[in-house]
């Protein structure tokens, strides 16, 4: 999770400079991508932004725990009026359902990604846009369509129906698995924890 966040937070900050982009709202799910979400948000915070986080559907798993602790630690403030706080942010970060999201969705996120859809702002979607289906994609235009996304690992098979900016980060996969899963996975230049990967985006991927 942490080098996932970092991963998203070094993609986000190559796409959006934050002289132009400093206010940053990261909204949450309850689950590890929300985590990663938290992790970004952090060294966004480092990197220089003004993140702020929306996290409707807090669990006491500890693990998460920490995670608000270290960004309370930041004071990055947690925000409850999501329409409110998209009128006065540059950027939004889609952290609120990864590859276990399943069915239609479930309140209080259906109001959220409602919002999302509406807003001109551009968005960064973790690793899936969330509400889509993660082998299908945006079924029946449920949801929106990022202006980015930072797959982790390896592009999920919904990516294939996205033509956004696209980066790849989680640069930890033990090769004895991408050996195994024939994963095929980009080099990764220097110590750069991220590949920008839009040129093999869409049907090329
Ligand atoms: N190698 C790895 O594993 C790595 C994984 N990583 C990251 O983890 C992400 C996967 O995390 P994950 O498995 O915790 O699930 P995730 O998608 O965040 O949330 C699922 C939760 O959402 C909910 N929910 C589901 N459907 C719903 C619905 N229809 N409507 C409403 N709510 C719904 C449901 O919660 P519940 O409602 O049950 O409380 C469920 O528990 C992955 O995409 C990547 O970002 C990275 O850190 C790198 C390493």
């Amino acid at each position: 999770m942490e080098l996932a966040g970092l991963s998203v937070a070094q993609a986000i900050a190559k796409v959006y400079d934050k002289s132009r982009y400093p206010r940053v709202l990261i909204c949450c799910g309850p689950g590890n991508n929300g985590g990663d979400g938290l992790v970004a948000a952090r060294h966004l915070f480092h990197f220089g932004y003004k993140p702020n986080i929306f996290y409707p559907k807090q669990t006491k798993n500890e693990l998460y725990q920490r995670l608000i602790i270290q960004c309370n630690n930041l004071d990055i403030p947690f925000i409850n009026n999501l329409s409110d706080q998209l009128k006065q942010s540059d950027l939004v970060v889609d952290a609120i359902f990864g590859f276990s999201f399943t069915g239609e969705v479930r309140a209080p996120f259906d109001q959220v990604i409602q919002e999302l859809k509406e807003t001109k702002l551009p968005i960064a979607s973790i690793d899936i846009p969330s509400a889509w289906d993660v082998e299908k994609g945006n079924i029946d235009g449920r949801g929106f369509t990022p202006t980015m996304l930072i797959s982790l690992t390896s592009p999920k098979l919904c990516a294939r129906q996205y033509n956004g900016i696209h980066f790849l980060g989680g640069r930890f996969v033990p090769p004895k698995l991408e050996k195994k899963y024939d994963l095929q996975l980009p080099l990764y230049a220097g110590t750069e924890q991220v590949i920008d990967i839009t040129n093999l985006s869409g049907e090329k991927l």
